[in-house]
């Protein structure tokens, strides 16, 4: 158990210190970078249009908190306010100029530093993008040309002020409103001013044609004189060149604006294409310039080509968003340049349908313009995302033609300034807040990353291409290396602003310059052919080389990639040596925890296989004792089921014999009942008889009285007559020789005869009374006799008849008592008999029952020893099953079973199998058991209704 613990404890910080290598790998690959930081943010720069009528100022909507913050009233939440943050927010009344130095003017010096720069203006249609980015002429001049302006101070080509060259698109003057005299005198004074602030060289900006090779301003490079310093330290004869073109991305399709657009022909579309660096739009006209003027010819060439249309809301409102994009070449070595570049990007405005009209084709555009918007919205939310969790997805520049050609400016190392213009009319609020929570948003965008939010390791963007490739990417995409003398404006003439001069071949160009071209670029050109196949098939091989540059370059990418991969691969072995040796060990740690694991095994077999030589022991002698135990039981059964039989016969007849005893019983309770009843009627006689007897008492009694009466009389009568008769006084009587009176017959019955008489009381009562009946004539009789004799005879007969009576009336009340006890005594005898009788019936059934009892338990018994003798066969099978197992193990296939297996999965796989039959083997008699058992429980089933038929029977 132990083991097995530490084993997992080990595998686990195992697996975990592997996957911790794998992810810093993963990490180092991706190129995240321990301690990431962002590097500088998108630059947010916020102007407000002012209002051109005071109506149009809404009081508080949107107001400017500090150079920072503004609060909008909230448009749909009425008391509600917003607050939103930027680098920096202009006060309304900036001028061009300050909005310059809050923008451009930090572009310049990134710029000949060899970084990527961008500036662009978003935000709803009216709000002064276009102004803001192009500007008018003189002091309303615009970033552009500011910035322009500023680069070539820079770069020391001093070409400001002349009137000639000054910005002359008719577009400027007509929308600023002011005259080419006041525009060319302001320009003048500017220039002016800048030369006396030093920032550049006073003298002839006007005079003579400038050398394409540019060099940097000695003067500006003076210290204190560089507002910024270089980043890298430039060599004061570093060598520049500087190219121009300008593009337009309309309803999807790119165009060059340095294309003249024939009315007839349809505008070619130009490809995006895709280098090391990111995209570019492949075979754009990209124009020599050495000087702002010839920046201003461009641009004016340019914007004439622009898709302006009017709507609702502005007179001259840009249906595209154009792109001026400005490349400055840096000799870096002999034959190498290092290439940077500017873009000024004027993004078309997001509108409402309803401001725009009912043309059809300016809602088409619309749509295009606020899809295309939204999109940059959408790159800019997951830009912001992507570097909260780098990696989990690639931003979707792909998704729009305008988001695409960004890219390279909102990735890797470019520094990128969003200018962002609303309006103060609250009129706009809905488009206000648009742009203010899209500038919010940007502003968190850190730049410095790939599109997947992993860190770009390149310090700088710039691209570094050789003479040749310089002459490919860049010189051949001006189409043969057009110089911008190819661009006449002429002024008045709308319809043809320009005349392109025929594509002339290298050669051309070079001798139509004053520095020619060639010096930076060493291709040999071809014969000028001026066609469209020409230049196209020059486009293609163009491609094709660039194709060929950006395979190289992913080459050298995947060389080094591979490299890395090798040393990671290094790493790897080292890793995995050391987890070998690892493993090792703990392979050798399984082997002892095997090889002890096989001799417990071993060890818990002997013990088992003792154990169950034991249990079969165990198991035989109790086999032994349950068969004698079998046969005993037999034998009590046939004894019991004989003895069953017979008592079930015997209880069939005393079942039949208690039936006649219970309807004697029930006859004698009648009987019982009956002798009741006269036992009732008896005592009812009884009572009669005995209120007859109380009577017969009292007149008795009376009789008694009189006869004491009588008595009183006779002595009185005999006193008297013995004081009569003097022979009386001296004589004394005597009683003992009296001799009853004759007349006695008369007055009593025959004493024999009389007491059978007197065994009725009703025929001594009728004695008595015809003897009191005849008593008064018998004592007149008497009275008259004279004879003593007579009188002593009476007297002896009424003391007879007195005693007769008691006796007769004794022997009447004890024949009466006896005969009534006798009659009690016979009921009782016989109702005590009948209780017996019943008693004795009772107990017999009770007999029965118990004898019922006994002959239940005893067929209980039976079946018990059936189930037993079910366990038997049972235990049979099992001996069986033990026998074979000996056998089995007397076979010697016990040392195979013993033998440890040689690996432990496999052949403890196939001992499990061994015993596997045997198991099952044993697992039988229990099914066997329960099937038995189900068996019986049936049979128990069955039995039980014949025995209660029988019982029925
Ligand atoms: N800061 C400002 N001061 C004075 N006028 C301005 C300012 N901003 C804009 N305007 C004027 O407002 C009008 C519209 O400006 P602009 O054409 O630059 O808007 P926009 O945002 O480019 O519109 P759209 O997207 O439709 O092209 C112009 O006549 C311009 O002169």
């Amino acid at each position: 158990m132990a083991t097995s613990v530490i084993e997992l404890t080990k595998k686990r910080l195992f697996a975990q210190k592997r996957n911790e290598k794998v992810k810093r790998r993963s990490v180092l690959a991706a190129g995240i970078v321990d301690g990431d930081t962002a590097s500088d943010a998108l630059e947010t720069v916020l102007r407000i249009r002012p209002a051109s009528s005071p109506r149009e100022v809404s009081d508080g909507f949107l107001q400017i908190d500090s150079s920072t913050h503004v609060t909008i009233r909230h448009p749909t939440r009425p008391g509600h306010g917003e607050q939103f943050g930027f680098n920096t927010v202009v006060p309304i009344s900036t001028t061009q100029r300050e909005m310059y130095s809050h923008s451009g003017a930090k572009l310049v010096r990134a710029a000949l530093d060899g970084q990527n720069c961008c500036l662009f203006t978003y935000g709803a249609s009216g709000s002064g993008k276009t102004f803001t980015m192009m500007g008018g002429p003189g002091e309303d001049a615009g970033v552009l040309a500011r910035t322009m302006e500023s680069l070539f101070a820079m770069l020391d080509g001093k070409m400001y002020g002349s009137t000639d060259i000054r910005p002359t698109g008719s577009s400027y003057i007509s929308r600023v409103g002011i005259t080419e005299e006041k525009q060319a005198n302001a320009f003048k004074d500017e220039v002016l001013e800048r030369v006396n602030d030093g920032e550049c060289q006073s003298g002839d900006w006007n005079s003579r044609r400038r050398s394409s090779i540019l060099r940097l301003n000695p003067e500006l490079l003076k210290p204190g004189n560089a507002p910024e310093p270089l980043k890298e330290p430039i060599d004061d004869d570093s060598e520049f060149l500087v190219f121009a073109s300008f593009v337009e991305v309309y309803n999807e399709r790119i165009h060059d604006l340095l294309v003249p657009v024939d009315g007839s022909s349809k505008r070619a579309e130009l490809r995006i294409r895709q280098d090391a660096k990111g995209p570019f739009v492949g075979g754009v006209h990209q124009v020599q310039i050495s000087s702002a003027h010839e920046a201003y010819k461009v641009i004016d060439a340019g914007r004439r080509n622009l898709n302006v249309a009017a709507t609702r809301l502005n007179e001259e409102s840009s249906r595209s968003h154009c792109l001026f994009i400005v490349k400055i070449a840096r000799r870096l070595t002999a034959h190498r340049w290092g290439v940077s570049q500017i873009c000024f990007c004027d993004l078309a405005g997001a509108e409402r349908s309803k401001n725009i009209g009912g043309d059809a084709k300016r809602l088409g555009e619309s749509k295009t313009i606020n899809k295309s918007l939204m999109q940059l919205g959408i790159v800019i939310e997951e830009l912001r995302n992507n570097q909260k969790n780098p990696g989990s997805v690639a931003v979707s520049f792909r998704n729009s033609k305008l988001t695409r050609l960004m890219q390279s400016y909102l990735t890797g190392n470019s520094k990128t300034i969003i200018i962002v213009t609303v309006s103060q009319n609250e009129k706009f609020a809905e488009e206000t807040l648009n742009s203010l929570k899209f500038a919010a948003s940007a502003k968190t965008v850190s730049l410095g990353r790939d599109r997947h939010g992993f860190k770009d390791m390149t310090k700088m963007n710039m691209s570094t291409i050789h003479d040749t490739q310089m002459n490919a990417s860049v010189m051949f995409k001006t189409m043969s290396g057009s110089t911008i003398d190819q661009y006449n404006v002429t002024r008045g003439n709308e319809s043809a602003y320009y005349s392109r001069q025929p594509v002339a071949s290298q050669e051309d160009t070079i001798s139509s310059s004053e520095t020619p071209v060639s010096s930076l670029t060493s291709v040999p050109s071809g014969p000028a052919s001026g066609s469209f196949d020409e230049d196209y098939r020059k486009w293609t091989k163009l491609d094709l080389i660039d194709d060929l540059i950006y395979y190289r370059e992913r080459e050298r990418e995947l060389v080094a990639s591979v490299l890395a991969m090798k040393n990671a691969w290094k790493d790897d072995e080292k890793l995995m040596n050391e987890e070998r040796m690892d493993f090792d060990i703990q392979k050798n740690n399984w082997k002892v925890d095997l090889h002890n694991e096989r001799a417990r095994l071993r060890n818990e077999y002997n013990s088992s296989t003792e154990k169950l030589f034991r249990e079969m022991k165990i198991l035989k002698k109790s086999l032994k004792e349950s068969k004698e135990e079998v046969a005993r039981i037999e034998a009590a059964r046939v004894e019991s089921k004989i003895e069953f039989e017979e008592k079930l016969k015997g209880t069939d007849a005393i079942s039949t014999e208690n039936e006649e005893l219970k309807s004697e019983l029930k006859v004698l309770q009648m009987k019982n009942q009956n002798l009741e009843a006269a036992a009732k009627d008896n005592d009812s006689k009884l009572e009669k008889q005995l209120a007859e007897t109380r009577k017969l008492r009292s007149s008795l009694a009376q009789l008694e009285l009189k006869l004491a009466e009588k008595e009183d009389e006779l002595l009185t009568v005999k006193t008297t007559r013995m004081s009569i008769d003097p022979l009386d006084s001296n004589d004394t009587i005597d009683f003992a020789n009296f001799n009853p009176p004759k007349a006695r017959s008369s007055i009593l019955p025959v004493a024999s005869s009389t007491r059978t008489q007197l065994n009725s009381t009703a025929d001594l009562m009728s004695n008595i009374m015809e003897d009191m009946s005849k008593t008064p004539e018998a004592l007149q009789s008497f009275s008259d006799k004279p004879d003593s004799d007579d009188k002593v005879e009476l007297y002896r007969q009424i003391q007879d008849l007195n005693r007769q009576l008691r006796e007769a009336k004794k022997e009447a009340t004890e024949s009466a008592e006896q005969k009534q006890s006798n009659h009690n005594e016979a009921l009782l005898h016989q109702i005590k008999e009948a209780a017996n009788k019943e008693a004795e019936l009772n107990s017999k059934i009770n007999a029965l029952e118990l004898e019922k009892e006994v002959l239940k338990k005893r067929s209980d018994r039976c079946l018990l020893r059936k189930e037993k003798e079910n366990l038997e066969r049972d235990n049979e099978v099992l001996q069986s099953k033990v026998t074979k197992l000996e056998n089995l193990l007397a076979s010697g296939n016990i040392e195979n079973l013993m033998a440890p297996p040689s690996t432990p999965s496999k052949k403890f796989k196939n001992t499990t199998d061994n015993l596997d039959p045997v198991v099952e083997e044993l697992e039988k008699p229990k099914r066997a058991t329960t099937r038995s058992q189900r068996r019986l429980s049936d049979s128990t089933n069955q039995v039980a209704p014949k025995r209660n038929l029988r019982s029925r029977k």
